[in-house]
This record gives C-alpha cells, structure tokens and sequence, in this order.
C-alpha cells in the first residue's frame, strides 16, 4: 500500500496525539518510524512504576515525571532530526481551542477516558480535522475513524452504560463475590468516606426497621469524643450483623435462597485481640498516604492470598481506623479508587465478610482489586497492533484515500479465520446531537428541580459540557468562566438553586433552552417537557434526555454500577456491557450476529456531499455484512465487542 505520495503527505503532515500512554507509548514510536516529521503530544500525566510494563518508552528513573515529555525524549534519541512537541497537560484545558486544533492535518486519540474522548471529538469537529479514535481493553481493541461531513462522529453511537445489579442484588441478596464488592464499594464505601447526607442504599436498607431513621443517621457518625476503635467496631456490627438481622426477618426473601449468617465483631474479632495486633503506625507515618496500609499494619503480606474471616475482620477494623486516624481530612470527598490501597484492603475485608454470611467463596486482595477496579490487563501487542493500524488510518487520511478508510475491531479469538475486522466507516447518525443540530427533548419537573440539577445531571453528566451555558430566549441562565464580575458569580450561583419554574426567566412545559460549550463549539436546543412524576428505581435522575439515540444496555431497575466510571484503558467504543445473567460466566465473548443486511458504503456518503440520505440509505449498519464481497470479513452488531461478565 506504499505509494510514491506517500512520503511527501506524510512529511508534510502536522499531527496531534492525545495520551502517551498504553497506545500512545507505541504510537509515538511508529509515527516516527514511518516518517512523520512534525507530531505534538499531549497527556496530563506522570508516570508510575504500574506503566513501566507495557509502556516501553519509560524506564524506573522516569517514575514522577510527565508521559509526554519523556515519550518525547525517547524518540528523539532515535529520530533526532524530527520534531515532537510535548504539553504536560490536559486536552480539557482551555489553551487547546478550536484554533490550536485547526493547525494538524489529524489527530489521534489514545486516551482512556469517555469524557476526553468527546471532548477532543467536539473540539475535531469544530476545527473540521479529522480524528482518528483508539481503544483497547486486554485482547480486545478498535481504531476508526471521524470525519465530520464524510463519516460518523465519535459519539453518533451510543457508549455502552456500565454495567448495573438490581439494587435488591445488591442490598439484600448477592449470590456472587462481584454483588459484595459492588456493595462494599458503592454502598459501604460510599457512605462511610463520601459526601454526607447522600442518599444511599444502605440507609433504605436500615430505615426498613423499626428504628427511626434519625438512630440510622446516627450509626455512620462518627461523633465527637467517640473512640475510634469503638466507632469501627459499631460500624461492623451493624453492617455485618444488624443488618442481615433485618434482611432475615424479611422471611419471604427466604423461601428460596439460602439464609445468610449474621457476623458480629466479637464472635470473631475479641477486643484484646484488636488491642494487641492493632493500628501500631508501622509503616504508616503520618502524612504519608501511599504508606498507610491496614496490610501493613497487620503483616500481611501477598495480595494474592486468600485471608480468614478473622484476617478479614482485622483488616476491615484496621482500615477503618487508619481512616479516621490519618486520613481524617479526606473523609466526605472520597470516592473509592483502584489504585488507592487502603481503599481497596477495606473493600477486600468488607466483601469478604459479606460474602461469609451469605456462603460464597471468598477473595484474595489480588481478585478483589480487580473486581473493584474493572481491570482487565492491559496487553501490550493489542496496544501495537492498534497503533500500527491508527498509523495506516492517518496516511489515508493525509492523502485523501476516502474510499478506503477502514474501522478495525481486533478480536481476541478468530472469526472466520481473521483476527482483525475491518468495517467500512458509518455514515453520521443524523439523529446525533453533536456533529447534527437535532434538539433535544428533557421531561422534567419544572416545579421541583432546580437549575443545578439540569446543570450536573443533564448538561455535564450526560451532555458532557465542561463550561456550560445555559439560555432562555435572550436571558442567561448559567454561565461559567473566569471573566465573570462578582454579580454575575453571585447571580449564576443563586439560580443555581432556584427551581426551573421560579428562574428570572420561568423555564417550564414548552421551553425551549440554548445550552452551549463556548470551548467545544457545540450549542444544542433542548425542548422542556414538565412531568410530575418519575419511577425513582428506573429514572434515578428524576428526569429523562431523549432526542438522540439511547444507551441499550439494560437498566434493570438498577442504579448500582459495578464501574467507577473511568475505563482502564478502554476499548470503550468496542466494548459493550450486558444485564446481568445469573448464568453468565465471567470469561470475555464476543457476540457476532448472523450476517445479514444491505451493505452500506462509504461512497454512497461522499456521493450525497457529505449529506447522508436515509431514503437511498437503509439504516443497515447496526448489523453484520461482507464487504467488497469477502466472505470471511464481518462487522459486528452495533459495532460493539460484547464483553460478558466483566464487572
Ligand atoms: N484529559 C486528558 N488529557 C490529557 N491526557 C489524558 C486525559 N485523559 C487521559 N489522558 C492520558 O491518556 C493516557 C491513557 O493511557 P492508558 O490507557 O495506558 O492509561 P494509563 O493511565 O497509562 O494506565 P492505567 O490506567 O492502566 O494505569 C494516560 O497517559 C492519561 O494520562
Ligand atoms: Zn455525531
């Protein structure tokens, strides 16, 4: 696929890559390697000893310094005579507008993040350049290609939602180890370390009781004066043991399951015992919070061993303590976090004592970790492989090679003999409220909800907004950004917490809102529908986005997620969540539908001016088809790699 041109577009091209990690280590090098001569890079990290596998540009002396930098470093003691620019930052940063991103010829993608993700997508589509798009998650990987008018945006598709249990899984009947880390993370976790007065799952569970709701309150306070050791050890037994008190008068929850054992502190964990073998500081100064480890403290030492209940409640005490004793700041602003340690060790010790009342299996801290943190390893020739293909996707682009442009799916078993799956690009969803102008449509309660609501839930949740703002006809609503005098701060800040219907300018049934990304270029109208009431398991926000094409995966009456909502290293476009299956094993499976359909080409997209018409065009492109007449070439359903089981 050489050409003659091909040295001269390649020279000559200015391109950006964002992220130097996993991918962009490796994508860094092949850009060099295949001539590019003028490449920036941008990614906001250090690096730590957990890259140094897979990383290949970084070595141990390298630990704490900027990815970008050192990727740059060490190609240029390969490639001298090129120019690599490196930014330490991150591309959210107001620097890289649309203007600094009209200076490349194309961009590429190696980020691990949805929100960057759309961020540099809306951005490429501002500056009309084109992106291309990478994601690997273990074997599994996809590189495709955005390029506004010609092929589909980033987020024209739905990305698949995390995967989710039903709360009552979760609360009141696990079967697997995944519902008790889902519950020691989400749920415990949550409560004992996150904002206060959230609402929560464990509250509804104890509220079920006799108790008064204010006692509820008064169990995960930690109140002045109260010893520490006595608060973890109050914390234990309602949890461990009041609370499956509670779950068992619920007889009818019984009839079918077995009966879950309730675990007090003392029956496994005497007082003398904690005293003795307690939080004695070693290794774990203060002020040195990589140190503080409950493991430590206890002389455990493999996290690849399988813990007693008794070593479980001595982990989960210690942790609890090194919290409140040295961590006490951070306590009503932690979320839980897979690389954090004491973290994890109190996640491990409380999903294991769980999973002893209701009889499964327990788990090291090693599979726990991995449970908690949705870790799939990442594979270091899956990371090649893409990078290798996001390069070839670059050269097309750079000599305007339409009608071959490919999106690849690399599958980790083969299918029809092939490991890699390429897929002619799709045509832009039209109903897509990024790359197209449709509106959107949110019913709402204009009478209850307040504007902050519509501000986190909807414009940064879900549109994913950084620097919003909000408009009614004329009037601002909400604004954000540093040139704003004190009265508008103060007066953006009291609409905040006015309902919709009482704003300077009422927002109710029938309006019709401007929210607009000054940073990203992106303005959508979103249609207000006033609705009374709203089903609290199956619309959590209590507001619902329509207008643009939905996630799919299941609800299932579920808001517990069994994601923190960061993939690790994501193969996220590819990779799609199912409900879950009782009967599901945990292994990886890719799901191929029957092939079928039209074949859609990308020819028919250019041929329209860029316009796709969807009367010449059938909507055949969620299904798998030969293309060019090969047989042994399908894409997937959706476009999505369905993992199974992975939690
Ligand atoms: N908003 C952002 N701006 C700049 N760089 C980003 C942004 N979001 C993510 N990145 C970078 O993208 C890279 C993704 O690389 P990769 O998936 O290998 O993750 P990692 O953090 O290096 O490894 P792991 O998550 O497995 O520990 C990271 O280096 C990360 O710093
Ligand atoms: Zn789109």
């Amino acid at each position: 696929m050489v050409s003659e041109q091909q040295p001269s577009a390649i020279e000559g091209a200015k391109v950006l890559m964002v992220g130097a990690g996993g991918i962009g280590c490796e994508l860094l090098k092949t850009l060099a390697l295949s001539g590019f001569r003028d490449i920036h890079i941008i990614d906001m990290d250090t690096i730590e000893v957990s890259n140094l596998n897979r990383q290949f540009l970084f070595r141990q002396s390298h630990v704490g310094q900027s990815k970008a930098k050192v990727a740059r470093d060490a190609v240029l003691k390969f490639r001298p005579d090129i120019s690599i620019t490196s930014y330490h930052a991150n591309v959210k940063d107001p620097d890289f507008n649309v203007d600094f991103f009209k200076q490349f010829n194309v961009v590429m993608n190696g980020l691990d993040n949805l929100d960057a993700r759309r961020h540099v997508n809306r951005l490429c589509l501002a500056a009309v350049v084109p992106l291309i798009e990478s994601g690997t998650t273990g074997f599994l990987g996809q590189v495709t290609v955005h390029i506004k008018g010609k092929t589909e945006c980033y987020e024209c598709q739905n990305k698949p939602a995390p995967k989710t249990y039903p709360v009552c899984t979760i609360t009141s009947t696990p079967s697997k180890f995944v519902h008790c880390v889902v519950w020691a993370k989400d749920l415990l976790f949550a409560k004992l370390f996150g904002p206060k007065n959230q609402e929560n799952d464990l509250n509804v569970r104890s509220s079920d009781s006799s108790s008064s709701s204010e006692q509820v309150e008064d169990v995960f306070e930690h109140k002045n004066g109260e010893e520490i050791e006595q608060y973890a050890r109050k914390i234990f037994d309602h949890v461990f043991g009041y609370n499956i008190e509670l779950a068992l008068s619920n007889e009818d929850t019984w009839k079918s399951r077995g009966r879950p054992r309730p675990i007090y502190c003392k029956d496994v964990m005497p007082t003398e015992h904690v005293h003795q073998n307690g939080n004695q500081g070693r290794g774990s100064a203060a002020g040195d919070m990589a140190s503080v480890s409950a493991m430590t403290t206890l002389g455990l030492k493999n996290p690849q061993d399988l813990w007693s209940l008794k070593e479980n409640a001595a982990v989960f005490l210690e942790a609890l303590k090194l919290f409140l004793s040295k961590r006490e700041k951070e306590i009503g602003n932690l979320s839980f976090d897979k690389d954090d340690q004491l973290a994890v060790e109190l996640v491990t010790a409380a999903a294991n004592i769980r999973a002893t009342s209701f009889g499964i299996p327990l788990h090291s801290l090693f599979e726990t970790k991995g449970i908690a943190g949705n870790i799939v390893h990442a594979v270091a020739t899956t990371n090649a492989v893409i990078a290798g293909l996001i390069v070839i996707e670059a050269i097309k682009v750079l000599e305007n090679d339409v009608k071959n442009y490919r999106m690849t799916f690399c599958l980790e078993h083969s299918s029809n003999k092939m490991l890699l799956m390429p897929v002619e690009p799709f045509e832009a969803n039209k109903s897509c409220y990024v790359c197209s102008e449709t509106p959107l449509t949110l019913e709402i309660n204009t009478h209850r909800s307040k504007l902050r609501d519509l501000v986190d839930k909807i414009v940064k949740a879900k549109l994913g907004m950084s620097s919003p703002l909000i408009m009614q006809e004329s009037t601002l609503l909400y604004e954000v950004g540093d040139d704003l005098d004190e009265g508008e701060v103060a007066n953006y800040a009291a609409n905040l917490e006015k309902v919709l219907s009482e704003l300077p300018s009422p927002v109710r049934g029938g309006t019709i809102l401007t929210v607009e990304d000054l940073q990203q270029e992106l303005k959508c109208s979103i249609n207000i529908k006033h609705r009374e009431e709203f089903d609290e398991e199956k619309e959590p926000d209590g507001m619902v986005l329509s207008g643009w094409t939905q996630a799919q995966a299941a609800e299932k009456n579920s808001k517990v997620s069994a994601d923190n909502g960061a993939s690790t290293s994501g193969a996220s476009q590819a990779a799609s969540t199912v409900p879950e299956d009782e009967d599901d094993d945990d292994d990886l499976q890719i799901i191929l539908p029957p092939v079928p359909g039209k074949k859609r080409k990308l020819s028919d997209v250019t041929a329209t001016s860029g316009v796709p018409s969807a009367a010449k065009e059938p909507k055949i492109k969620r299904k798998a088809e030969e293309i060019n007449g090969d047989k042994d070439i399908v894409m997937l359903d959706d476009g999505n790699i369905v993992k199974k089981g992975e939690a």
